[in-house]
């Protein structure tokens, strides 16, 4: 089976997204990403993550993660809030702000399944009591891949609740065996079927990563490079579409937008590393060229030339 498949979206359309900060704003009305992220058995997700959400202009980032995890994270960045997951409410009206400002959540970067039912826990309550656009992403997937978690996808579907998944390739083959998938489609037409199976838009990472949205659109990003292939690198990711998810993008813009920063960074850093060199770590130093890249013709364009 195939699915027509729209191509990267234009620099110029992409930078238009670029969610720059209004003179006016300020750190709440920017966007406020709570990442519930790293386990005991992996901290460094949460940290990837987050610096990932804090480079793509997240005003407020929030780390609920293991106990375990909690000297990690708060040892990595000053900036970051780091609370242990056990304090992660999803249904209650977030602390700081006037409680109506931009928000979204990011879960699963770093879960551990070995963690059985506190992971499973977070994620479920998550999913049925989060009413702001919600990231799927790492370890969540495979506990999302169940009959609990299709039936709790479904009812957040139901009620217009965003719905965001980032699978690489064995996360979404645990999604479609879960949604009894037909397990022999290409990439841009599994794509397409699990968003409709879970309501989901749904981000197919890999060499090229095929975006569907739930009404069966299908575009490619194919910008990346074999440098980015190294542990980590889908971590930071989550953490930059999670941020512009919270900064107002939709599902789609954001995982259009987050991809292609995400592999222009990757870009940049190979230019200044090289593809060997390359770490998830250096990822985020380089979203500053990412969007100089993505922005500079848009400029150009505005000044006519
Ligand atoms: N620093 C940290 O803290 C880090 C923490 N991390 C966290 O670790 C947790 C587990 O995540 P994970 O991705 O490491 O393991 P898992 O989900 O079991 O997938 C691997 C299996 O899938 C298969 N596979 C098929 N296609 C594939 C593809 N395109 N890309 C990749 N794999 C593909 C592959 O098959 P194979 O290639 O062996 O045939 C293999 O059997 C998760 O919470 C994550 O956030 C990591 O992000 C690393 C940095
Ligand atoms: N050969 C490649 N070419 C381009 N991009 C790649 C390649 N391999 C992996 N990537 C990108 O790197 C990221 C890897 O994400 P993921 O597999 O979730 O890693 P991790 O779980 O270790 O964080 C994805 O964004 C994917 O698209």
């Amino acid at each position: 089976m195939t699915v027509p498949v729209a191509p990267s979206r234009p620099n110029a359309s992409l930078a238009a997204l670029l969610p720059f900060p209004a003179a006016d704003t300020n750190k709440y009305r920017r966007g406020h990403l709570s990442l519930v992220a790293g386990s005991a058995a992996y901290p460094g997700a949460a940290c990837l993550a987050a610096d990932g959400a804090t480079r793509a202009g997240a005003g407020y980032t929030e780390v609920f993660c293991a106990g375990k995890a909690l000297l990690t994270v708060r040892g990595h960045r000053p900036s970051l809030v780091a609370r242990d997951w056990r304090a992660w409410h999803p249904g209650r009206p977030s602390r700081g702000g006037n409680g109506d400002h931009p928000r979204a959540c990011v879960i699963g970067c770093g879960f551990d399944t070995a963690e059985g039912g506190a992971t499973a826990g977070l994620l479920m309550e998550t999913l049925r009591a989060w009413e702001a656009p919600l990231l799927v992403d790492g370890g969540a997937l495979g506990l999302l891949a169940s009959p609990t978690g299709l039936r709790l996808a479904a009812e957040r579907a139901a009620k217009g609740r965003p719905l965001l998944l980032t699978p690489h390739g064995g996360e979404a083959a645990r999604l479609a065996a879960a949604a009894s998938l037909a397990p022999d489609r290409d990439a841009p037409a599994l794509a397409a079927a699990l968003a409709r199976a879970y309501g989901a838009t749904v981000a197919l990472k890999g060499p090229r990563t095929y975006i569907a949205d739930t009404r069966g659109n299908v575009e490619v990003m194919d910008r990346g490079t074999a440098a980015l292939a190294k542990a980590g690198t889908g971590d930071v990711l989550a953490g930059i579409i999670g941020a512009l998810l919270a900064q107002g993008l939709s599902p789609v813009d954001a995982a259009a937008l987050g991809c292609a920063l995400h592999a222009e960074a990757g870009r940049a850093a190979e230019a200044a590393l090289s593809a060997l060199c390359v770490t998830a770590d250096d990822l985020a130093d380089f979203l500053p060229a990412a969007v100089r890249a993505l922005a500079a013709p848009a400029a150009a364009d505005a000044h006519g030339q």
